[in-house]
């Protein structure tokens, strides 16, 4: 289904459920059932930023919803304040409630999390019975009734959920758009890449779980105002979140339009349970149903189904030898070239790393030369990823030094060091497979400032160099394929012009040549070669030694994780230890 589709069903329906109370003005009943699905669609679509974006699963976030609703409910009984005027200040408590929890909770993942959100909703809620001075405990808060007269019945929370849940539809969009969601999607398919880019994953994360707690706020306060009644139980109730989160699966977690969709669905099918099942009971037992029928079935949700079934598939051609392939010209790589310099970019002092009581790394001593390609070759195993990944922050702790550009790295966080020009690329490549490779390329965040945040995620002369990358390695035409229907050298190419769109003083490269065409090796040497003449050092990690030989100097040969031999190709392919260790079996 394309934009303009959906565009256009969604304004129908949209004028529909503004015209349904012109129409229908003394169906109370069904403006209630309405009103209460925007309201799931509220909250569903504001969990979608942090769990469907971002990936992380939230089964507590309707904690927001009745933190929300006892802001408006204490401020309005104390001070007399209306609950409506109070509806921004709850969005507000509940965003910086959400900052400062989330700064702690976000270090979890996976079920952890899951967990922790809700033991979240439940802490609120014994809070909530416990601080009885402020929250009238077990009592709980009765606010003013509804100023408006009788005869308008729910019409004007009608409308006033309907509108929030356009702005948080809206919000939600804009979100997407931006790099700030791109790098959220980013998180979700792959968090220690997206850091190994530049994206600072810590702040996106916080700053979404923020950004998800805001209309949920809101929207608590009016409902606060809608009930005129709170308590601790139903406030912070779970079965609330998991109304919330069971919307966002149906319709497709992650999709824009999924939680609108899915939360209709759901809160149509509960309310029907309720009414004709016999109650609570048969509400419980559909949704246990349906949750394992999505699992099961789909876990994508419908909407990801129904585009599927309704997009052609087109097969990518691939072209994976170097003839069929057009190369765009080397001034893309860099935007200015790197000024020549003498001296150590990089340098390894006395590191170590180990796991358990296995020695990956031992005592390593490593100096890689300004504007070289240096080598770093061993066997299987003898520490070569492990040490990539202490030099990009991705490795845990480690003891020993990492000085890159004069500069000591090894205390900062991996987008950091990405910041400072030093980028890598995987053993096996790791893409954003359901982004483009257009998304893909623009993907990196060269620096970050505020401002990047609301940036268009592929817009303006980012795009274009983006455009100019691809076209460099010669994959201009294939920006718009998704980037895992790749072929695996293709995907090798596009994750090497991501790595130069940090604009990067030093790639790492982790077996650029593994696994890929014949055809393409020669290619990808060619690329390192002009991209070094840009100026951009690297250190090549590969286990094609004619290619390394003939590409590197110096070489460091790695074995059991040390050091075994450095120098020029022709004494490393000379050197007995080497020969010994490694070589022997290749070159003869
Ligand atoms: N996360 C980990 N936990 C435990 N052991 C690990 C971990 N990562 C690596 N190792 C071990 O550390 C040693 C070095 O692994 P590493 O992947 O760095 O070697 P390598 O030289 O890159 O090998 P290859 O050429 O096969 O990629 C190996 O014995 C490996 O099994």
């Amino acid at each position: 289904m394309n934009r303009r589709v959906s565009l256009a069903i969604a304004s129908v329906a949209f004028i529909a459920m503004i015209a349904f109370p012109f129409i229908a003005p003394d169906a109370t009943y069904e403006h209630t059932v309405m009103l209460l699905a925007f309201l799931v669609a509220i909250q569903s679509i504001s969990w979608n930023i942090i769990s469907g974006f971002a990936g992380y699963v939230s089964l507590g976030h309707s904690v927001f919803l009745g933190i929300g609703a006892y802001t408006a409910g204490i401020l309005s009984t104390r001070w007399e304040i209306h609950p409506l005027a109070l509806a921004p200040l709850s969005g507000v408590v509940a965003v910086a409630i959400a900052f400062l929890v989330g700064s702690v909770v976000l270090r979890a993942k996976g079920p952890a999390f899951v967990i922790i959100t809700i033991a979240m909703l439940l802490l609120f809620q014994v809070l909530t019975i416990n601080l009885p001075g402020l929250t009238n405990g077990s009592d709980g808060i009765t606010l003013e009734l509804p100023t408006w007269g009788r005869d308008v019945g729910n019409i004007p929370f009608y409308f006033m959920f309907l509108g929030l849940m356009v702005v948080t539809f809206g919000f939600s969009a804009w979100i997407r758009r931006t790099k700030f969601g791109t790098g959220l999607v980013a998180i979700r398919e792959d968090e220690g890449k997206a850091a190994a880019i530049g994206i600072p994953t810590t702040l996106y994360k916080n700053l979404a779980y923020a950004a998800s707690a805001f209309f949920i706020g809101v929207a608590g306060a009016v409902y606060a105002y809608f009930l005129t009644f709170l308590n601790p139980l139903g406030a912070f109730n779970i079965l609330t979140s998991v109304t919330v989160v069971l919307a966002a699966l149906v319709g497709g977690r992650g999709t824009l339009w999924g939680p609108v969709v899915g939360a209709f669905i759901v809160s149509f099918a509960s309310e029907a349970a309720t009414v004709y099942g016999g109650g609570t009971q048969s509400r419980l037992l559909l949704f246990g149903v349906a949750l394992v029928i999505i699992v099961l079935f789909l876990p994508d949700g419908l909407l990801p189904v129904l585009q599927r079934l309704l997009t052609k598939r087109r097969d990518v051609e691939y072209t994976d030898h170097a003839g069929a392939l057009e190369h765009g010209p080397v001034e893309a790589v860099t935007r200015e070239p790197i000024e020549p310099k003498t001296g150590p970019l990089l340098e390894l002092r006395n590191v170590h790393k180990a796991f358990g009581g296995l020695k990956a790394v031992n005592g390593v001593d490593l100096t890689v030369p300004v504007g070289s390609i240096t080598a770093l070759i061993g066997p299987n195993g003898s520490g070569k990823t492990t040490l990539f990944n202490l030099i990009t922050g991705t490795g845990g702790a480690h003891t020993g030094e990492v000085w890159f550009d004069g500069e000591r790295i090894d205390r900062l966080s991996p987008w950091a060091r990405a910041h400072r020009g030093l980028g890598r690329t995987f053993q096996v490549t790791r893409l954003f497979k359901s982004m483009t490779v257009l998304e893909n390329v623009v993907a990196p965040l060269e620096s970050f400032s505020p401002r990047v945040l609301a940036s268009g995620a592929v817009a303006g002369h980012e795009a274009d160099r983006a455009r100019e990358l691809l076209s460099f390695v010669g994959l201009g035409r294939f920006e718009s394929e998704r980037a895992g229907a790749l072929s695996y050298g293709q995907q090798k190419l596009v994750e090497l012009a991501q790595v130069l769109m940090l604009e990067p003083r030093m790639v790492l490269l982790d077996e650029p040549a593994g696994g890929i065409n014949p055809g393409l090796v020669d290619r990808m040497a060619e690329i390192i070669r002009a991209a070094n003449r840009r100026g951009i050092t690297f250190l090549v990690v590969e286990h094609n030694i004619p290619m390394v030989l003939d590409l590197c100097d110096p070489v460091f040969v790695l074995a059991r994780g040390e050091v075994i031999a450095s120098g020029q190709p022709g004494v490393i392919r000379n050197d007995p230890a080497v020969l010994d260790a490694y070589l022997g079996e290749v070159t003869t």
